[in-house]
């Protein structure tokens, strides 16, 4: 589902963010990426979502080499990855229906799909009775569930998730943490930028470390252990 094949980064002022990694991950996993500020997590995410283009190598999703893709086809691309942020990034005047709907509003979706769609997505992150609240009027955590409602109604193949508990205290970080397990249990890929170590070491998940911007560490069952 997803490759990288000898990709390094090179930004415009010379830094080199990524150098030379090869990897892949399946569909149905569930990657934790790790490393200390700066090893280059955000960058890895923004080539898989082509807000950035490799520097050299090439990196693949769902098929489709990110550098031969055409313009026309990136929005199309994108609708297959389900984005989630430390920081929720909802619409402030909208409410939490409406967050979730405007997802699929902008696919073309009628408003007929819509109406059936967002409660159904609602109930599975359980908000069933909350979907007229502002986001303002719910806690941080309720706000992630509505940000991850935004990221599975278009049923995407991949959730990315970049450190979505960091802004949560543990408990609700575990409750959402509960609902990537269960939306991968489903089928949906996961991958999750996270410096929680405690979730990590006992989720027992694959985990990717990158260091300086290269792997340090690729395992099954890993830990967070943070190579500082
Ligand atoms: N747009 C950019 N232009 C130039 N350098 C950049 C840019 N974005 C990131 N970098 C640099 O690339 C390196 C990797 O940054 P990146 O944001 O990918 O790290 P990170 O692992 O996501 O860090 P954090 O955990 O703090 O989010 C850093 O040295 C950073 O300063």
């Amino acid at each position: 589902m997803i490759q990288f094949y000898n990709v390094s980064k090179i930004y415009d002022n010379g830094v080199k963010a990524i150098s030379d990694l090869t990897f892949q991950i399946k569909k149905g996993e569930f990657v934790f990426l790790v490393g200390p500020s700066g090893a280059g997590k955000s960058t890895m995410i923004k080539l898989i979502t082509r807000e950035e283009l490799p520097s050299r190598g090439h990196v693949m999703f769902n098929g489709k080499n990110c550098l031969r893709m055409k313009g026309r086809e990136v929005p199309h691309m994108r609708r297959k990855i389900g984005m989630v942020f430390q920081d929720f990034r909802l619409l402030p005047q909208k409410t939490a229906a409406e967050n979730v709907g405007f997802a699929l509003e902008i696919t073309g979706a009628s408003g007929k799909e819509i109406k059936r769609a967002v409660p159904q997505v609602l109930e599975q992150v359980g908000l069933k009775d909350k979907g007229n609240l502002l986001p303002s009027q719910m806690s941080g955590g309720e706000q992630q569930r509505v940000a991850i409602a935004r990221a599975i109604v278009n049923n995407p193949l991949v959730i990315i998730a970049d450190e979505p508990t960091g802004n949560l205290d543990p408990d609700t970080s575990w409750e959402i943490m509960k609902l990537f397990q269960d939306i991968n249990r489903r089928g949906t890929t996961i991958l999750m930028a996270t410096h929680d170590s405690d979730i990590v070491d006992t989720m027992k998940k694959r985990v990717i470390a990158l260091t300086s911007g290269s792997i340090v560490r690729d395992e099954e069952s890993g830990v967070y252990r943070c190579e500082l």
